[in-house]
């Protein structure tokens, strides 16, 4: 997969060079390009914004830096239908889920366009709609100063499930809202600790114990921290 990005702030994403993401870097797997806004501007104070037609509070991110960087990463990229994923992390966007980093995951190339101060100007949008797929995505209902913390969720929780970048795939399917559920809860040694022991089942060995108490487990989280993510309400095993 290869991913661009579009900001003010490069350096913010010199940590991908860590950890899982450095590595499916360094392998290969996923091909990583930071592009700064500043460096399509044309006049001697690289201006990226300006004040809102209509007036009001902030500043509006100018279409002309914004189209000089994205032809730049699109250069003639063919029609909309085979160019690539245009993604604007955004209050007024989609709301990004387990599901959306799976769909994107199957993308060859995503590029994120970090917006500021009160956003980009909407013909940027507008204009690589009939170019591209493009998706303003939020990832909750906040605001941020900027796109780039955004950006760096949704890389890592799409990088994770490119095939090849973590290492035991299984440990991707038993996790929080892969199944619709929250996780169940983990232990590990030592047995007793600072009074508190390991529930017994999970000592047990007996596998059908196990899944059917985590199965439990999660339904039980899911019903007191979110019960918004289940279809109906779980019925509560007879006494
Ligand atoms: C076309 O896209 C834009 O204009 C985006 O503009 C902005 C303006 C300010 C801040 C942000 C960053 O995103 C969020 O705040 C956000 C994302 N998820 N939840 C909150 C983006």
């Amino acid at each position: 997969m290869r991913i661009d990005i579009v900001t003010i702030f490069p350096e913010f994403f010199d940590v991908l060079d860590l950890s899982l993401l450095g590595k499916a870097r360094q392998s290969g797997l996923i091909e990583l390009g930071v592009h700064n806004l500043r460096d399509h501007t044309h006049d001697r104070h690289r201006t990226v914004d300006d004040t809102p037609y209509g007036g009001g509070a902030g500043m509006v991110m100018k279409p002309e830096p914004w189209g000089d960087a994205l032809d730049s990463i699109l250069g003639d990229a063919p029609a909309a239908d085979e160019g690539p994923t245009i993604i604007f992390p955004s209050p007024a966007g989609e709301q990004f889920t387990q599901a959306t980093a799976r769909e994107l995951a199957e993308e060859s190339h995503l590029v994120f366009g970090c917006g500021r101060y009160e956003g980009i100007d909407q013909r940027v949008v507008d204009h690589y709609a009939t170019r591209g797929r493009v998706r303003l995505i939020s990832l909750g209902d906040y605001v941020l100063n900027g796109g780039e913390v955004a950006v760096m969720a949704m890389i890592e929780a799409v990088g994770r499930l490119i095939p090849g970048v973590v290492g035991n795939p299984q440990s991707l399917v038993e996790e929080s809202h892969e199944d619709g559920l929250l996780e169940y809860p983990s232990y590990t040694k030592p047995n007793e600790w600072r009074g508190l022991s390991v529930p017994p089942v999970l000592l047990s060995g007996n596998h059908a114990a196990i899944a059917a108490w985590r199965h439990e487990q999660q339904l039980e989280r899911t019903r007191l921290v979110r019960p918004d993510l289940l279809a109906e309400p779980v019925e509560s095993p007879a006494p």
